[in-house]
């Protein structure tokens, strides 16, 4: 039978509970032998003794067998406690009926019986437990009063039948008592792992929501890449773990005569010529440069590992990609250009010292001409 994690579990409990009884009827046989063995008991033999070793035996691997074969999962009850419990109840009443020597000692056996039922009976099954080993311990008396008359003392008998049907009530009063506390608590474990649950889940949304916003606080809504502010967030922690000997680009952008496609076209598509632009300029990009709208039609990139060549290679990939892109959807062959300036960042140097070089570059790209990069040199990018 194929058991999930939790029923393999509870079978387990169940074969550590039954090594318990096991455990309590050998118990009860080690003293009986001890007592044979000093020949303090003369009422039983030692083929008596035998044989309650071979029904204990016997009843104790029945059930192992039961729960070793998952047959027990088939019952009302899986856990076979009141099953258990009568079987114990009238092998005891078996061992009892033989030592009357001892019996109002061994009557404790009973009540050791009911507190193995403690957290799985209900009243109903405690009253049976209980009823039961009465009706077996009348059985007993009964059968002294028949076969031994002589050694039987009747109130005495009457008197033990009484001790043990009070202390099996109070034991079935106390036994459901703790069930119901038990269950009780079980309802409010599942209760508050509930709430827990429910508390990590809201955690988690919370954090998946805060993350959102985040991304949505830091993106442009045009075109979607970075907006000024997150990008200079983003630029000073890289600038921060940047190692000192790695040379490290920043390039600004202007589209050319901007003005002039939203005066002839129309804002709208100005807005689409800037979305465009966002799409070319990723695509020459790699994912570890930073990519963001400065403010209109400017944008700024900061190249990670990028030296003077290879920085301006990438601002001309840009440039010539963009400018080579027809805009037929505004006009058939319809095109546009851009200028860029580009310097390289200086170890430690503050960013907006980086930034105001960048746009020089940008200045003197468009003074010269537009439709083209220019450097500036960021000096040093060594240790000072
Ligand atoms: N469609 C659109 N236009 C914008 C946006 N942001 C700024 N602009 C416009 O971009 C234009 C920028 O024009 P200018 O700063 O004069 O520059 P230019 O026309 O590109 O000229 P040069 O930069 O000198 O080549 C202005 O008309 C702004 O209104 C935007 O989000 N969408």
């Amino acid at each position: 039978m194929n058991l999930s994690n939790r029923q393999r579990h509870e079978q387990r409990l169940r074969i550590r509970r039954l090594v318990i009884s096991a455990l309590s009827h050998g118990m009860l046989l080690i003293i009986l032998g001890s007592a044979l063995t000093l020949n303090l008991l003369n009422s039983i033999s030692w083929e008596h003794y035998f044989l309650f070793i071979i029904t204990a035996a016997v009843t104790q691997a029945g059930f192992w067998l039961i729960i070793h074969y998952d047959l027990n999962l088939k019952l009302d009850d899986p856990s076979m406690t009141l099953l258990q419990m009568s079987t114990a109840i009238i092998w005891f009443s078996l061992v009892i009926s033989e030592l009357p020597e001892v019996r109002g000692a061994l009557l404790i056996l009973y009540v050791m019986v009911m507190l193995f039922g403690i957290f799985q009976l209900s009243m109903l099954e405690f009253a049976f437990a209980g009823l039961l080993s009465l009706v077996c311990f009348g059985a007993v008396i009964i059968a002294d009063i028949s076969f031994r008359p002589e050694i039987t003392s009747l109130k005495l008998s009457i008197m033990q039948w009484i001790i043990l049907a009070t202390a099996q009530t109070w034991i079935a009063l106390f036994g459901s008592y703790v069930r119901k506390l038990s269950e009780r608590l079980k309802r409010q474990r599942s209760v508050l792992k509930a709430s827990n649950d429910k508390m990590v889940r809201t955690n988690e949304e919370l954090e998946q929501a805060m993350l959102q916003l985040d991304e949505i606080a830091g993106t442009d809504e045009l075109t979607g890449i970075l907006n000024r502010r997150r990008f200079f967030q983003e630029a000073e922690a890289r600038l921060h773990n940047i190692d000192n000997y790695q040379a490290c680009a920043l390039c600004m952008i202007d589209i050319d005569y901007f003005k002039g496609i939203n005066d002839r076209y129309g804002h709208q598509c100005g807005d689409q010529v800037l979305e465009q632009f966002s799409r070319i300029a990723s695509s020459c990009l790699r994912t570890t440069d930073l990519f963001g709208r400065y403010g209109g039609e400017e944008f700024i990139l900061l190249l990670p590992h990028n030296n003077q060549e290879s920085g301006i290679k990438v601002a001309e990939r840009i440039r010539q990609s963009f400018s080579s892109h027809c805009f037929n959807e505004l006009e058939q062959g319809l095109s546009f250009t851009l200028s860029a300036g580009i310097t390289l960042h200086r170890w430690g140097e503050p960013l907006e010292n980086t930034l105001k070089r960048a746009d020089d570059a940008l200045y003197r790209a468009k003074k010269g001409g537009r439709n083209q990069t220019v450097y500036i040199s960021g000096a040093r990018n060594q240790p000072a």
